[in-house]
């Protein structure tokens, strides 16, 4: 079917953001081998959707005096710290649990982002999106007070790290020091993986959880129900950084005016369109564009939800929700742009020392 291309009046969202969370260096191997070495964090691939989503945001992180890339936001740069770096093994049969798709080891550790680094003022809404620890309780504690409302990547609260080899393991939500926050907090998102080490019917009594299933899509729990939201297509060469993208087109597409269901398939196609690349993706800026139209027409608020607190918020499926994954699926038929083209919030330059030398797994 041919659709016509009509252009929507484009609004930028006017909510102040918050994101927490160090970026990291990223090394993916294969067979013993370094395959790719990425920018990485879930900062950083949510801040790429947010810019491509034209929502703008602070951004609290940390780094070490070795940090090479070139961010459009600046972290703190910590003299007596290294930045924090990931080694991802995607060995077959490496894994010890059936439900991993690659084995991490975080290989340094920068510091921690204390209470006192956050910004001395009042945002609309937050998110702690630590990857190494590097969230700690108290930081979370002052994050809910300071933003309206707080989405949380349950991966800031439950990794805990071999102390040889830094191996990431999951602990208990119920044992990780923040449990007494979750009432405070308005979304909480984990894979599936992760969903393992929380109870999610308590955890829904007190804020939505949204689980992520890859290339099935996901799933949003609040109090009084639940609904899946369909994924999209892709080709995957690299899983990393999936969940992060699918938070990024999640919030954005809250703070655009969608209500949950329409905003968690933004989600599952920023997710989609971050595994068919390695590392931080970079999105083809017709493409860009064609999403952000449809998500134009789409929006059933003329505000966000953030402004009309929580009862505002519509879980249910809005008709034509059906029509909407299929008009998204149809941006991603466009003809793509040459390289030049594409947006990424962290361009490339001869400073930057990311490399890929080839895709760490393949499709499936
Ligand atoms: N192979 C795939 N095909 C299509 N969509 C995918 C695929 N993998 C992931 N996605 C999309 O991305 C979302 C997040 O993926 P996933 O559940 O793998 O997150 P994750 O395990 O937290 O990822 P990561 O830890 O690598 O950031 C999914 O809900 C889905 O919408
Ligand atoms: O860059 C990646 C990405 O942010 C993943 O979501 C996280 O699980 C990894 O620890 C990190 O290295």
């Amino acid at each position: 079917m041919v659709t016509t291309h009509i252009p929507q009046p484009q609004t930028t969202p006017i909510q102040s953001a918050l994101i927490v969370g160090n970026y990291c260096h990223d090394v993916l191997l294969q067979g013993g081998a370094v395959v790719a070495e990425t920018l990485g964090g879930a900062a950083s691939f949510i801040s790429n959707v947010f810019s491509a989503l034209s929502v703008s945001f602070h951004l609290t992180s940390k780094v070490g005096l070795d940090f090479k890339y070139p961010v459009n936001h600046d972290p703190i740069v910590i003299p007596t710290s290294k930045t924090t770096v990931f080694h991802a093994y995607f060995d077959q049969g490496h894994t010890e649990n059936a439900h991993q798709d690659r084995v991490l080891k975080r290989v340094e550790v920068c510091d921690p982002i204390n209470p006192s680094d956050l910004p001395d003022k009042r945002f609309d809404f937050g998110m702690a999106v630590g990857v190494g620890g590097e969230i700690l309780p108290e930081t979370l504690e002052k994050m809910v007070e300071i933003c309206d409302a707080v989405f949380v990547d349950i991966q800031a609260l439950i990794r805990a790290f071999d102390k040889n080899e830094g191996t990431v393991k999951l602990v208990g939500l119920k044992e990780s020091g923040f449990y007494h926050l979750l009432p405070r907090v308005k979304f909480l998102k984990a894979s599936s993986e992760e969903a393992l080490f929380m109870d999610v019917e308590e955890v829904r009594q007190w804020c939505c959880v949204v689980v992520t299933h890859g290339k099935d899509g996901c799933e949003v729990f609040w109090k009084d129900g639940e609904m899946k939201i369909e994924p999209f297509g892709a080709n995957q060469v690299d899983p990393t950084g999936a969940g992060d993208s699918f938070l990024g087109g999640f919030v954005g597409g809250l703070v655009h005016g969608l209500v949950v269901p329409d905003a968690a398939l933004v989600g599952n196609l920023f997710g989609s369109l971050t595994v068919g690349q390695i590392g931080l993706p970079k999105f083809d800026l017709r493409l860009l564009q064609r999403i952000k139209d449809e998500v134009q027409r789409r929006k059933l608020h003329n505000t966000c939800w953030f402004e009309g607190g929580n009862d505002s918020m519509s879980f249910t499926k809005p008709d034509g929700h059906d029509e909407f994954h299929a008009s998204l699926a149809s941006t991603k038929l466009v003809p793509t742009c040459s390289i030049q083209e594409c947006q990424r919030d962290v361009p490339r330059s001869a400073g930057s020392v990311e490399q890929v030398i080839q895709p760490p797994c393949n499709g499936q």
